[in-house]
């Protein structure tokens, strides 16, 4: 194993199969990896020194009893133990980054709601930078999620930051970013996702700025990928286009900051150095990024639209089997070839609520309106569809194979109702009328039999 320093200083070890410069390809796998060549010990997790005096440290994702296929933890080997990275703490407050609970008595959540993109305006780097939209569920209890748009146009310096609360999904729609982590460095841009796991410690860069996105933030069970059913072991995602990156670490001694997320709340402490310092590791916990490109859609090949579910590319389970804490569903390129049907999602009302945003494109059921980088919410139970342009197109014109070119929307779906916060209410760019998209519908039933 050879190795080499980045840009940001990071030492890297290279990936064993060379083809996937600095990641390893798999979905949960148990990963090993070195950035100095024998620093991870074989046989065993706890010698009784390790190799260049570092210190074992284990990072336990699950419950140290959770099932075994469930169970993830990964063994850190780092230049000091992450308790020398930390002292008392201090609270410090991020107003715009909400946890749930958080239900403003003058908000009103209930409504069909889309917004433009939010603006890009002052320097901000990914802490200063997170603009909850919505939170649903409980936080304490690590029920539920919220949902957040990123504007990043700094990086952090000397500055790191960890989640008690909750695993993050990261979808970028404008700009590049660079994760330096504790288990290694992951780079994405639009069309990739990455998902940071809880209690990981990072700092964000700004690659290429500036840069807008979407987060779900996952208090619950973690994201894992949908079984397939009768689809059989091929098709949607795909576990090796998961790529997780090979160990990385600095040996920086600098003043810097550490925040953290816990219970909702934001704390910060002082250390004298980079808390990346992780030289090897093994395990199965660890940050992963997916490129949906690779997302292969399977959908109806005769008549009839399926449920979006179909497009699910990972699901955070909740307590009820099939009734999904979140699910992460994308609309990408694909083939529309259904006879006699009305291709566009149909009008509905769903028990679960339904964020989504736009990556990029024209989303079939919005042709105008839902624009890159924008968001709508159509929360619990609340009816919605395509609005009549694209409901007149769907019903009138001529079928023939149609390809759904120039388009990437996902959906952040979740079992619980989500509460817009003051920021998604009053500050962001709500389009006051969305709902006028359905208002020129018009009654076609006159008591006659016919296709109208
Ligand atoms: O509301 C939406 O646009 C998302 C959606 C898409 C679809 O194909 C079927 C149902 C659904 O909620
Ligand atoms: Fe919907």
């Amino acid at each position: 194993m050879t190795r080499h320093e980045l840009p940001s200083g990071m030492i890297r070890a290279t990936d064993t199969t060379g083809t996937h410069e600095g990641y390893m390809p798999g979905f949960g796998n148990d990963f090993e990896t070195e950035a100095l060549p024998g620093a991870l010990p074989q046989g065993m997790n706890s010698p009784q020194r390790c190799n260049y005096g570092l210190y074992g440290e284990q990072l336990s994702g699950t419950a140290f009893t959770a099932p075994s296929h469930q169970n993830e933890r990964t063994w850190c080997y780092r230049i000091r133990p992450s308790v020398k990275h930390s002292s008392r703490y201090s609270k410090i407050d991020l107003p715009l980054w909400k946890s749930a609970p958080c239900v403003d008595p003058d908000v009103i959540s209930l409504g069909q709601y889309r917004w433009d993109p939010v603006p890009h305006g002052e320097d901000l780097t990914w802490l200063t930078g997170m603009r909850t939209m919505t939170t649903a569920g409980d936080v304490n209890t690590q029920v539920g999620m919220a949902t957040h748009i990123y504007l990043v146009n700094e990086s952090m310096v000397d500055s790191y930051f960890f989640s008690a609360d909750s695993e993050l999904l990261v979808v970028p729609q404008e700009g590049k970013l660079r994760f330096c982590t504790e288990l290694g460095v992951i780079d994405i841009e639009p069309q990739e996702i990455a998902i940071i796991p809880r209690g990981l410690v990072y700092r964000v860069e700004v690659l290429e700025g500036p840069c807008r996105g979407f987060v779900c933030e996952n208090y619950g069970q973690k994201f894992e990928l949908p079984g397939r059913g009768p689809i059989g072991a091929n098709c949607m995602a795909n576990r090796r286009d998961f790529k997780t990156p090979v160990a990385a670490y600095e040996d920086r001694e600098v003043p810097s900051k550490l925040t953290i997320k816990w219970c909702g709340q934001f704390h910060e402490c002082e250390i004298p150095q980079s808390p990346l310092d992780v030289v090897a590791w093994h395990g199965n916990y660890a940050p992963v990024k997916y490129d949906l490109k690779t997302y292969c859609p399977v959908g109806s090949i005769l008549f009839d639209h399926p449920d979006p579910s179909i497009f699910t590319v990972l699901t955070a389970p909740s307590g009820v089997p099939g009734t999904a804490n979140i699910d992460f569903v994308l609309f990408r390129e694909r083939w529309m070839v259904m006879e006699d049907t009305f291709r566009p999602p149909w009008y509905h009302k769903n028990i679960m609520s339904e964020l989504m945003g736009n990556i990029y494109g024209q989303y079939d059921a919005k042709p105008q309106g839902f624009i890159p980088g924008g968001v709508s919410l159509h929360n619990m139970m609340l009816p919605h569809g395509p609005d009549r342009d694209a409901f007149d197109k769907a019903s009138y014109s001529e079928l023939e194979p149609e390809k759904l070119d120039n388009t990437m929307s996902f959906m952040f779906e979740t079992r619980f109702p989500q509460h817009l916060t003051p920021f998604a209410a009053n500050e962001a760019p709500l389009q006051d009328d969305y709902i006028d998209c359905w208002k020129t519908i018009e009654k076609k039933f006159d008591g006659t039999p016919g296709k109208k």
